[in-house]
This record gives structure tokens, C-alpha cells and sequence, in this order.
């Protein structure tokens, strides 16, 4: 599902109304009334009757009084604030404005902070906010009165119905600009914002609907959009032909486990089955091999040269043996890390031009000399910690800047990005950016991440292109862990649980 940038909404924005002729009220008409739409239907729901807007000097404001506007019509007790003065409203929210006072909605200034008991009395005795403060005009950070207004708003304790975004929210990166409305639910307009999908943004969102207004879906490509959020609708699963054997879905090397971690082994390896790769042969150090094939028997297992439990850098000449006969390659869950181990990793990628993902102590090897990946067939899953190491950057840049940090990652090193988070975000060779709608807080959970491994690592050897792998792997672990979440709940789940509904949620792929 196309997600568009604010310079991206602007620009099409400017094609359909100056190149196509689109006219900008009609925009803002339709804006408005989806909006108000939303509205009665909540009223209706909860049989709830008063409304007020609270609506900024921008457009996003002018919405706001085409909301107040389609109320008033419908009987709705609407009162409209402004956190601006009347004099400042210009273009075509000034029309609509002069369209409200005229009608006789009640319209207010809060310009001054004497007005704030008075804003918050009302706010008290009305059913719903509307929030029309800021849009995808915001720019830097809100303070002031306006931040009060926004204080208030998230402390009344009120269904919030925020317009195109909550006001506060960074459209772009969904980070926090000093304060942010708290929506029960936000109607956006014609394309999905970024800063809507991901933390913190999606938790100020709150349920987010799409409103057509009027601008055709073609624009998007017209500028260029890199952006996707990834629904069922982009997954859908090629049915198996007739006439096929294991050999048409892929031969799978995992070089995995350690005498420590023989389970992130075992579920890499059984979640690659799975998820219908056709083989898999396991490689782990010797001493573990009899332990980790009980259970695995559609897996072949390997037992290769070791140290102490650990894989040693003597396994080299074994590994790349196995990679010849092999049509893909996953590295990483429970190696343990090690200096030996590292210079194997390094080694093994070094070696092959065959598609390989890279998870866990494979990213932890490669910290420091990560230009042996440039321009690989490569998959990287790092969570924010891996991600931390492999770029030196702290956490929280991470976490605030999950674009932005991916975008330079796979500029520099054209490779496929994995990043594992609460909504991970999987970024492209080419620059594409896809924003995972599947999973749950039950996934977080030890092995959970080994699983991911042997999904994406299974849709490689099916064939998938490794954006088309890391794609579909993610979304459909996601998917399993949602189904897990029916039957286990949140706190009970485990990685086992994730790996034994791979099944049922590649179902819902057909
Ligand atoms: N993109 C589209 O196709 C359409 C957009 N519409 C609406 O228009 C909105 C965008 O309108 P605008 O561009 O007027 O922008 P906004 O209405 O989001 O707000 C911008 C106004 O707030 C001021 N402002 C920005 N950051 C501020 C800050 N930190 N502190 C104080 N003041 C600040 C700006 O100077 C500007 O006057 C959209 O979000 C949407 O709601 C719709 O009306 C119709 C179509
Ligand atoms: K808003």
C-alpha cells in the first residue's frame, strides 16, 4: 500500500491541482467531509451528539471547519475553536471559515492563555474532539499555548479524531515534535503518512483510516514514491504447480548453533521447512550435532570442526563445500561470538556470490568490516542492538530515526535491510522503503528472530528476489506470531509457538 512522504503529498497535491486542474477547495471539501463522516458514525455508535473542533491556521484547519460545516448539517451540537486569530486564516480555509460564521457555528479565538478555562470547560462538555491544529504543515517543534491546547486535549480523557495526523506528530519520521495529540483514530487523506506506522507515531494514531479526496492514485508514481506499508494484499503466495519435486523450492545451508544455543539452531532450521524450502541441511559444531537432530527429521544435519562447543575457523573448507551444493545460504542464530568465529563468518561471505542472510552473531562478526557485504546478494536482520554495533549509532538515533538510519545503511553498503523492531521496517537495494503491518508484543521473545531467519531464508530458496524474500518473510512471521496470539495470548508465546503457525499463516497467503 502506497505510504507518501509530505514533500511527496505536496507534490502531487501541486500536479492535481495546477496541472490537472483539481480545485484545492474540492480537495479540502472532500477532506472535510470524510472526516465528518467518521465523526457521525462514532456519534451514532456511542449516541453521543456534541462535537468541538479544534482547528489550526493552516489547511489542516480548514478541514477542520468543512468537519464543522457537515455536523452543523446533520444536527450535531459543533463549536469551533481556533488556536490562532481570525485574521490569520487566509485562502481557502478563510472561505470556509467565512462559510461557518455565516451558517452561525459557533467559532472562538484561544489566543491567549486567560481563554485556556473557558477551551477547557468546553472540551469538558463536548462528546468528541476533532484536532485540525497541524497537518503536514508542522514545522520544528509546538510550544506556547498551542502545547497547552494539546496538554488538554490528551488529558480530557475524550474520543480524539485527529485530520490527515495528529497534531505534533512528524509526518515523515512519526517522532514526537515537543507534544502530540493522542487520537482515538485518524483519518488521513488519499495516501498513508510514514510517521503514521511507526513508534512513536502509530501509538499517538490510533486507528488510521485512508479518505479518498479526489487526487488520483497515479500521482504517487508520477512522483516517485519509495515508501509501502506491506499488507495481505502485497503477499499473495504463487500457487504449486502439479509437477514438481523438493528440488524446485530450494536448497538451504544454515550455519547455526553452538553447545550453548542448539535451540536458535533448531527452530532456524524447522521454520525453514516450514515455510516450504524444499531442503535444509544444518551445519553446527560436532559436539551438538546428535543433540540438535533429534526432532529435525526433515533437516540434514552436519557435524562440523569445532572448539569447545563453538564452530572454529578449520570448518571453513567443510562450509564452503556445502555451499556448492546449496542455492542459498543463512548464517548466524546461536554461532556465539568469538574472534574465530568472526574471521568464519567473514570468511564464508567473503566466498560465496550466493544469496546469504545474515542474523544475530553473523552481524555481531562482521561489526568493524562490513565492506566485504557491499553489493552482495545479502540479507541483514539486525535488531536495534545489532544495528547499534554494525553502525556505531546509539539506540535511541536508531529508534527515532529508523528511515533515515536504513536509507544511509543501504546507500552504502547496497545490500537488503532487515530491521527488527516493533514495526520493522525492511529497506532495499534500490531504495524502497516497506513498513511491516503484521506481529505482536508476544513476539517478543527469545528465538523469535531465529525464526524470522528461516522464513526469509526459505522464500530465497523458493526463488524470491531477496526484497521479495525479506518482504514476505517478515510479513508472514508477523502473520504466525498473530495467529500464535489467538490460541497463546501475549505473555505465554514463545518462539515454538511463532514456528508450529508458519503453516496457517502462509494459508492465508493463498
Ligand atoms: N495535501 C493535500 O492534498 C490536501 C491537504 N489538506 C490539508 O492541508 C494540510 C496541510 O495544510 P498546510 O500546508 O496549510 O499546513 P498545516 O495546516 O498543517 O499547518 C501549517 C500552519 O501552521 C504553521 N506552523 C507549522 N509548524 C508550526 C509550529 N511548530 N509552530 C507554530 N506554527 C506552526 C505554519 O506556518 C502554517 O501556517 C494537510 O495536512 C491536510 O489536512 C486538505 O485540505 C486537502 C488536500
Ligand atoms: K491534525
Amino acid at each position: 500500500m502506497i505510504v507518501l512522504t509530505s514533500k511527496q503529498m505536496r507534490e502531487v497535491e501541486k500536479i492535481a491541482i495546477e496541472k490537472i486542474g483539481i480545485p484545492s477547495i474540492g480537495l479540502m471539501e472532500n477532506a472535510g467531509r470524510e472526516t465528518a463522516l467518521e465523526v457521525k458514525k462514532i456519534l451514532e455508535e456511542e449516541n453521543l451528539n456534541s462535537v468541538i473542533v479544534i482547528s489550526g491556521k493552516g489547511n489542516n484547519g480548514g478541514d477542520g471547519y468543512v468537519v464543522a460545516r457537515n455536523l452543523h448539517n446533520w444536527g450535531v451540537d459543533v463549536k469551533v475553536f481556533l488556536t490562532t486569530s481570525l485574521g490569520a486564516i487566509s485562502g481557502d480555509a478563510k472561505v470556509n471559515l467565512d462559510a461557518i460564521l455565516n451558517m452561525g457555528i459557533y467559532v472562538a479565538e484561544i489566543t491567549q492563555r486567560e481563554h485556556l478555562k473557558f477551551l477547557e470547560k468546553t472540551i469538558k462538555d463536548s462528546d468528541v474532539i476533532v484536532d485540525a491544529i497541524y497537518g503536514i504543515g508542522l514545522k520544528g517543534e509546538i510550544s506556547g499555548i498551542t502545547k497547552e491546547i494539546i496538554e488538554m486535549i490528551n488529558q480530557a480523557n475524550k474520543i480524539v479524531v485527529s485530520v490527515d495526523i495528529p497534531s505534533g506528530l512528524n509526518a515523515d519520521t512519526g517522532k514526537v515534535e515537543g507534544c502530540a495529540v493522542r487520537a482515538t483514530k485518524t483519518v488521513t487523506m488519499q495516501f498513508l503518512k510514514p510517521g503514521l506506522l511507526v513508534y512513536p507515531g502509530a501509538d499517538y494514531a490510533g486507528e488510521v483510516r485512508v479518505a479518498e479526496i479526489g487526487i488520483p492514485y497515479r500521482l504517487a508514481a508520477e512522483v516517485g514514491y519509495n515508501y509501502n506499508l506491506v499488507t495481505s494484499e502485497d503477499v499473495k503466495l504463487p500457487k504449486r504447480h502439479g509437477n514438481t519435486h523438493k528440488g524446485d523450492y530450494g536448497k538451504a545451508l544454515i550455519i547455526a548453533g553452538s553447545k550453548n544455543m542448539t535451540g536458535a539452531a533448531y527452530l532456524c532450521a524447522k521454520s525453514a521447512i516450514k515455510a516450504g524450502c524444499g531442503l535444509v541441511k544444518l551445519a553446527v559444531p560436532q559436539s551438538v550435532q546428535s543433540v540438535i537432530q533429534g526432532g529435525l527429521y526433515e533437516v540434514i544435519t552436519y557435524g562440523l570442526e569445532e572448539q569447545n562447543g563453538i564452530l572454529s575457523h578449520n570448518a571453513l573448507s567443510s562450509v564452503l563445500e556445502l555451499i556448492e551444493e546449496s542455492d542459498v545460504i543463512a548464517i548466524g542464530p546461536g554461532l556465539t561470538h568469538d574472534r574465530d568465529i568472526s574471521q568464519l563468518v567473514y570468511d564464508i561471505v567473503k566466498n560465496t556470490d550466493k544469496p546469504v542472510v545474515l542474523d544475530a552473531d553473523a552481524l555481531n562478526a562482521l561489526v568493524g568490516r562490513l565492506e566485504v557485504i557491499q553489493g552482495k546478494k545479502i540479507i541483514l536482520t539486525p535488531h536495534y542492538g545489532e544495528m547499534s554495533r554494525l553502525t556505531g549509532l546509539e539506540i535511541d538515533e536508531i529508534k527515532n530515526n529508523l528511515f533515515e538510519v536504513a536509507k544511509t545503511f543501504i546507500d552504502r553498503y547496497k545490500v537488503t535491510l532487515v530491521l527488527k523492531g516493533a514495526k520493522t521496517v525492511i529497506a532495499t537495494k534500490e531504495g524502497s522503503i516497506y513498513i511491516n503491518s503484521t506481529g505482536n508484543p508476544g513476539m517478543a521473545t527469545a528465538g523469535s528472530g531465529d525464526v524470522l531467519t528461516g522464513m526469509i531464508t526459505a522464500f530465497l530458496a523458493q526463488g524470491f528476489s531477496e526484497e521479495k524474500a525479506a518482504i514476505y518473510g517478515v510479513f508472514y512471521h508477523g502473520k504466525a506470531g498473530d495467529i500464535a496470539k489467538e490460541y497463546v495470548g501475549e505473555y505465554g508465546m514463545t518462539a515454538m509457538d511463532i514456528l508450529e503457525n508458519i503453516p496457517e499463516a502462509l494459508k492465508c497467503g493463498l
